[in-house]
C-alpha cells in the first residue's frame, strides 16, 4: 500500500469489555500462535478504515456486531510493514462465538496476568489492566 493511503496497512485487533471482563480468543495458527490468546481481529483491507475492519473481523471471526474503534496502547510494527493496533469497541449485537478460532474467554484483571498472550500483545497490558481495574 502507497504512503498516500497510510493506515489502511493495519492490523486491527478489537478490545470488548463487559461486567468487568475482557474478550480473548484463542488462536488457531500459524503453529508459533496456536494456543495463544489474542484479541480478536485481522489485516485491514485497502482504503477501509479501522472501525470498518473491526465490524468486518468480527462479523466473520465471532458473528457479531461492534462499533466505535478507540485506541488502547501503542502500535506493534509486524513483519511485512504492518502495524498492528488495538480498539476499543462495543458490542452492539449477538453473543461472541468462536467461529474462526478455537475458543473465547472472558478474562478479569488477574486472568489476564496468567493467561498466554500472542506476545505482541503483552504491550497492551498496562492500558487493558487499568481498564478492567475501573
Ligand atoms: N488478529 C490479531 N492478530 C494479531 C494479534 N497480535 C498479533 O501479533 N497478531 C498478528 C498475527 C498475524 O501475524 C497478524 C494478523 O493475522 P490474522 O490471521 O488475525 O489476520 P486475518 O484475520 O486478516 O487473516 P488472513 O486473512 O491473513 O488469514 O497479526 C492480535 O491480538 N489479534
Amino acid at each position: 500500500m502507497s504512503a498516500t493511503t497510510g493506515r489502511s496497512d493495519e492490523v486491527v485487533a478489537g478490545a470488548i469489555f463487559r461486567d468487568g471482563r475482557l474478550l480473548l480468543a484463542q488462536r488457531v495458527g500459524p503453529p508459533e500462535l496456536a494456543g495463544l490468546w489474542e484479541l480478536p481481529g485481522g489485516k485491514a483491507e485497502p482504503g477501509e478504515s479501522a472501525e470498518a475492519a473491526l465490524r468486518r473481523e468480527l462479523r466473520e471471526e465471532l458473528g457479531v456486531e461492534v462499533a466505535g474503534a478507540q485506541r488502547v496502547g501503542a502500535g506493534v510494527p509486524l513483519a511485512g510493514g504492518r502495524v498492528l493496533r488495538a480498539y476499543r469497541v462495543e458490542l452492539v449485537s449477538g453473543e461472541p462465538r468462536p467461529l474462526e478460532h478455537a475458543a473465547l474467554c472472558w478474562v478479569d484483571a488477574d486472568e489476564l496476568e496468567r493467561i498466554d498472550l500472542v506476545p505482541n500483545d503483552r504491550v497492551w497490558l498496562p492500558e487493558l489492566r487499568a481498564r478492567l481495574r475501573d
